[in-house]
C-alpha cells in the first residue's frame, strides 16, 4: 500500500511531489533504486521531518527538491517550480543546510554571514542571525577554527540569513551539544512562528516529536507513513508494553490493546501485587522502529492493526 502522504485539496502546498524516482547505477551493471516512487505534499508553514534509516533514500529525495539532483522520473513542484528548472530568483527563495558541512573559507563568521546578506534581496539582519545561532562570541573567530557544532551552526545561519520562503534541514543538529540542540529547536520554532515551511531530516526521534507537524518515514526508498508524530503509526499507538516478572523471577514483556485485562490475568505474590508490573504506551521510537522492519513486509505496513499479541517474549 502507498501511504496517503497527500494533504486536504486545497491546502496551499510548498512541496508537491508525485511518483519520484531515482535510480544510482552502481558498478557496470547494477542499478541502485534510491527512490522508488515517492508522493509527497509540504504545506506552506509546515514543518515536515523526514525520517529513516541510513541509504532510506532521504537525501536523494530532498536534493531533488532543492534543485541539485537530476530525477529519473516523477512530477516534482518546490515553490511553484521545477526545482531541476528553476531560475535564479527562486533559489533565493529556498534555504539549504545540507549533510555535510562546505569547505572552509577563510573569512571570518561575521565576514562570511555578511557577505551572504548581499547575495539577498530580503536578507535578515547578519548579526541578529549569528546571535540567533548562538555564534556571537565567535563572530570575529576565522571560519577554519571553528569547531564542527560550530560550523554546522554557521551553515545554519547562512540558510536563513536571505529569509528563505522553504528551508531544508540536512541533519542540521549532528554535532550539537544538547545545550545547542535545544536553543535550535526554539530557533526553528521561531521560524516556523514566522511562516517558514521546514522540511527537516533527522535521525533524532525527539527532535522530530518536538518540531514536526507531520512526520514522513522512509525505507528503502518508498514512503511507509506520513502522520503527526502523535499519530504516527495509527493503530499501533494503541498497543501497550506490559512487562512483569514470574514467582521464578523471568521478566516478561507482552504487547497488547488490552493491558487492564492483562493485567487482571496475572498471578500476584503473596502481597497480592504483580512484580515489577510496568505498562507503557509504544513510543515514538518503537512505531518508528516497526515501521521499518516492517517495510519489506507490505502486508504489515498495510495492515497495522495486524495484532501482535502473539509477540510474547520472555527476557531474562
Ligand atoms: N551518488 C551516489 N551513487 C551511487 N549510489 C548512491 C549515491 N548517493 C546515494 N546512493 C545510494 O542511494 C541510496 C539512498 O541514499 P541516500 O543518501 O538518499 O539515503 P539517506 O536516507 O539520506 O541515508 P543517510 O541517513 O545515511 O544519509 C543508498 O543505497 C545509497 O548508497
Amino acid at each position: 500500500m502507498t501511504p496517503d502522504a497527500t494533504l486536504p485539496a486545497g491546502t496551499d502546498l510548498a512541496v508537491r511531489v508525485r511518483g519520484l524516482r531515482k535510480s544510482y547505477r552502481v558498478g557496470r551493471a547494477t542499478v541502485r533504486d534510491a527512490v522508488a516512487g515517492v508522493d509527497l505534499d509540504v504545506a506552506r508553514g509546515e514543518i515536515l521531518a523526514l525520517l529513516g534509516p541510513n541509504g532510506a533514500g532521504k537525501s536523494t529525495t530532498t536534493e531533488v527538491l532543492e534543485g541539485i539532483r537530476h530525477r529519473d522520473a516523477g512530477e516534482v513542484d518546490v515553490l511553484g517550480r521545477d526545482p531541476w528548472q528553476a531560475p535564479l530568483s527562486w533559489r533565493a527563495r529556498v534555504g539549504v543546510v545540507l549533510q555535510d558541512t562546505s569547505e572552509p573559507v577563510d573569512l571570518t563568521v561575521a565576514e562570511l554571514v555578511h557577505h551572504w546578506t548581499r547575495l539577498s534581496p530580503h536578507p535578515r539582519d547578519a548579526d541578529e542571525v549569528i546571535d540567533l545561532v548562538g555564534l556571537t562570541e565567535k563572530a570575529r573567530a576565522r571560519v577554519p577554527s571553528l569547531s564542527g557544532g560550530q560550523r554546522r551552526r554557521l551553515d545554519v545561519a547562512l540558510a536563513v540569513v536571505g529569509r528563505p520562503e522553504l528551508l531544508f534541514l540536512d541533519e542540521p543538529t549532528t554535532g550539537f551539544d544538547p545545550a545547542a540542540r535545544r536553543a535550535f529547536w526554539d530557533f526553528v520554532e521561531g521560524l516556523r512562528e514566522e511562516g517558514t515551511t521546514i522540511l527537516l531530516t533527522t535521525h533524532y526521534l525527539d527532535e522530530a516529536a518536538r518540531l514536526a507537524d507531520r512526520v514522513a518515514v522512509i525505507a528503502g526508498g518508498r514512503l511507509v507513513a506520513c502522520d503527526p508524530p502523535e499519530t504516527l503509526g495509527g493503530a499501533l499507538r494503541e498497543e501497550s508494553t506490559v512487562t512483569w516478572r514470574d514467582a521464578d523471577g523471568l521478566a516478561h514483556a507482552h504487547a497488547t490493546r488490552t493491558p487492564t485485562r492483562l493485567v487482571r490475568s496475572l498471578p500476584t505474590g503473596p502481597d497480592g501485587e504483580v512484580t515489577d508490573l510496568q505498562v507503557a504506551r509504544l513510543s515514538l521510537e518503537d512505531v518508528y522502529l516497526h515501521l521499518i522492519g516492517g517495510a519489506a513486509d507490505d502486508a504489515r505496513v498495510a495492515d497495522p492493526a495486524t495484532p501482535t499479541d502473539d509477540l510474547e517474549e520472555a527476557v531474562r
